[in-house]
């Protein structure tokens, strides 16, 4: 079992901002202390080198080859990549580490591991992290992690804050999700490939772990519903909303010129503009239209419905009631959301890693486009008989209105 570029943290005077250490691998986000959240692997570097960037991120490219190879609950084997610029033929062999005699702290160096090529300036320390939080998350004894089908998803909406709830849910021990969007169960290509695919596509959890995804084409997909059910009927759903104006505006915020965004939701030939119907745009936001459908599978309560402003302000409370609609322990406070003025969004604090805070990509949470008064009463007008059948639905209203609007 490989894990590519996981939770590395160079440690010098000046800490190195994680989204440096990002690597275009779809993997980047498990994160190795998730899986072994008994150990903590750190990279040094020297003060000198950390502070040029450009040599830095040259180096992320030598992290990036460095793989992880789980032995047995004590045991881990590095395969180190670095030696060449083609990854795949200059394997150094297997290296097995053993932490059952390690107490404290074990610095790899060339030395410790005979074999092992690290770079001069480098040097790897393992630490056992069990005797310090045992109380956050161990794995269930004697049990090696395997992959497994999601016991939740995170259907949509697209635009609603979906990457943010995946990325919250992923800081607490006991769910481990999927960074990719799978678009397994409404996409005829990836359906063909079957569950095992499927399967073999989810990051490594243990059984005491909720293995989650989040694609929100499966929301509006016609599709979805019925093959999700016919995958697991007791699967866990979750669906975020917000107010369609706000999510059109999301979208609108994408495009590479907003302010020529009014096509994305206008049809403007006639001699009176209307709201696009047929757009996608328009139609994800009708959330009673696509509900119907889920629910024509699913009952009511197996889909936990959250408001995504509610998740921009609250995300502590948000993710608190989602633990106990996952059914795992209440872990996440406010402790591990922290407001980021400049971004204004909250970013996170791993919790085992509560001095590294991390930010969602600068993608998310962009400036929108101003929309005209009289383009916004339109829209509004359109929403409002679709929002009521929705919150009849759900039993539920949320305060979506032209007058609450900051559009
Ligand atoms: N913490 C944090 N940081 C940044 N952004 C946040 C956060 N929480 C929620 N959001 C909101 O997420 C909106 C994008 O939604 P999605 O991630 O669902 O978009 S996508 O469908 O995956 O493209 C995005 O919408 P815009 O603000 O319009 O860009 C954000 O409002």
């Amino acid at each position: 079992v490989a894990f590519k570029d996981l939770d590395v943290t160079v440690l010098s005077r000046h800490i190195v901002p994680y989204s440096h250490l990002k690597s275009e691998d779809p993997h980047h986000n498990s994160s190795l202390h998730r899986i072994y959240p008994h150990l903590l692997i750190e990279s040094s570097v020297t003060q000198e080198e950390s502070l040029d960037l450009t040599k830095f991120k040259q180096r992320r490219d030598i992290l990036r080859w460095i793989d992880f190879f789980v032995k047995g609950p004590d045991q881990l084997s590095l395969w180190d990549h670095t030696t060449g610029s083609d990854p795949g033929t200059h394997k150094v062999p297997q290296n097995n580490i053993n932490f059952s005699n390690v107490t404290d702290v074990l610095t790899v160096t060339e030395a410790t591991v005979p074999g092992l090529y690290l770079h001069s300036n480098w040097h790897w320390t393992l630490t056992r992290r069990g005797d310090f939080d045992p109380t956050v998350y161990s794995p269930p004894t004697g049990e090696l992690p395997a992959q497994r089908l999601p016991k939740a998803i995170i259907i949509g909406a697209g635009m609603c804050g979906t990457r943010a709830l995946l990325e919250y849910l992923n800081l607490h021990p006991n769910i481990v999700a999927e960074a990719r969007e799978m678009n397994f169960f409404n996409d005829e290509q990836n359906l063909v490939r079957g569950l095992t695919w499927y399967r073999a596509s989810m990051p490594l959890s243990y059984s005491d772990q909720v293995t989650i995804e989040k694609s929100p084409a499966y929301f509006p997909s016609w599709r979805a519903p019925a093959e999700i059910f016919r995958a697991d009927k007791t699967i866990k759903l979750i669906l975020v909303v917000k107010d369609p104006v706000h999510r059109i505006m999301t979208q609108a915020g994408k495009l590479i010129n907003p302010e020529h965004s009014e096509r994305l939701y206008l049809n403007t030939k006639g001699t009176t503009p209307r709201v696009r119907k047929d757009s996608n745009t328009v139609s994800g936001g009708l959330y009673a239209q696509h509900l119907e459908r889920w629910l024509t599978f699913f009952p009511l309560p197996q889909i936990h419905i959250l408001e995504g402003q509610d998740l921009v302000r609250q995300p502590a409370s948000e993710v608190h009631e989602l633990e106990t609609f996952l059914g795992v322990p209440h872990v996440l406070n406010h402790y591990n959301f922290m407001y980021n003025t400049s971004r204004g969004f909250f970013c996170m604090k791993p919790v085992y890693r509560p001095f590294r805070t991390r930010c969602l990509d600068s993608n998310k949470g962009v400036k929108h486009p101003r929309l005209k008064p009289w383009v916004s009463r339109m829209l509004y007008d359109f929403y409002r008989p679709h929002n009521e059948k929705f919150f009849a639905m759900i039993g539920r209203r949320f305060n979506w209105t032209l007058e609450i609007s900051t559009l």
